[in-house]
């Protein structure tokens, strides 16, 4: 069984086109949760392009008080803002992503072994009780990868799926990517660390994934729910979402 996180980015996005308060961030939260998501997740980015800090505490609160049993999933690169945010926040799940503010997506995974200092003095300074680091992860991260990850301390790993998401009129390089995603899991799992995935998972390639690749604990997934949320609603995306993953 694998935990679905639906991540709220796009649903700010749609929002911030007009100075007005709807699609309501909030709302849609208690709609994915209501349906049974395990939680929800945010990528507040440096420039707020979708998420906003105010999203950020809405959304705390909103979990706190009235969905306690759920988990806040905060993204994002380690910078003084967002060492600040998760001190007053205090999500559930960290998810560290290196980032750089221009990005107009995530787009890579950590190199483990040139930033290992770097990422085990962040996670020794955001390590909390109840609270979980996960490490944004490359496919092809490989045995040396996640030994390296494991070495900073970190809790999980969470396997970019970009590469396999992008696949979608390409089924050979579709099993590469997915091979490649399942040595990974593999390799996290025999060494102790959790697995998430994330990025570009859609009701059409999540089947194939979920069978391909073991130990995934969450996925986080935002673009493609949201697409088909348009279509047939929160509610009964989230459900069809969770049908796949048997969560
Ligand atoms: C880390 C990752 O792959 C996504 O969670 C990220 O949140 C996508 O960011 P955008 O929604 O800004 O593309
Ligand atoms: N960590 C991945 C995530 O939260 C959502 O990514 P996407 O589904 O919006 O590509």
């Amino acid at each position: 069984m694998t935990l679905l996180s639906v991540n709220l980015n796009a649903v700010a996005q749609l929002r911030n086109r007009r100075d007005l308060p709807w699609p309501s961030v909030v709302g849609i939260a208690r709609v994915v949760l209501d349906a049974g998501a395990s939680g929800v997740t945010v990528h507040p980015r440096p420039d707020e392009r979708h998420i906003r800090r105010g999203d950020v505490f809405d959304l705390a609160a909103l979990l706190r008080e009235e969905y306690r049993e759920t988990e806040f999933n905060i993204e994002g690169y380690p910078s003084e803002d967002f060492f600040a945010l998760v001190d007053q926040v205090k999500p559930a799940q960290v998810t560290l992503v290196p980032d750089d503010p221009a990005q107009a997506t995530s787009d890579h995974g950590w190199d483990f072994r040139g930033k290992g200092n770097f990422l085990t003095s962040v996670v020794q300074r955001l390590k909390a009780p109840n609270r979980r680091i996960s490490l944004f992860c490359d496919p092809d991260a490989g045995v040396e990868g996640v030994a390296a990850a494991k070495a900073t301390g970190a809790d999980r790993i969470e396997l970019y799926t970009g590469p396999y998401g992008g696949c979608y009129d390409d089924p050979d390089r579709a099993v590469r990517e997915l091979a490649a995603l399942a040595h990974t899991a593999q390799a996290a799992h025999a060494a102790g660390m959790g697995v998430n995935a994330g990025h570009d998972l859609t009701l059409a390639n999540l089947a194939a994934f979920q069978s391909a690749v073991p130990h995934v604990a969450e996925v986080s997934i935002g673009h493609g729910i949201t697409a088909d949320a348009l279509l047939m609603g929160f509610a009964e995306a989230v459900q069809q979402y969770r049908d796949v993953l048997g969560s």
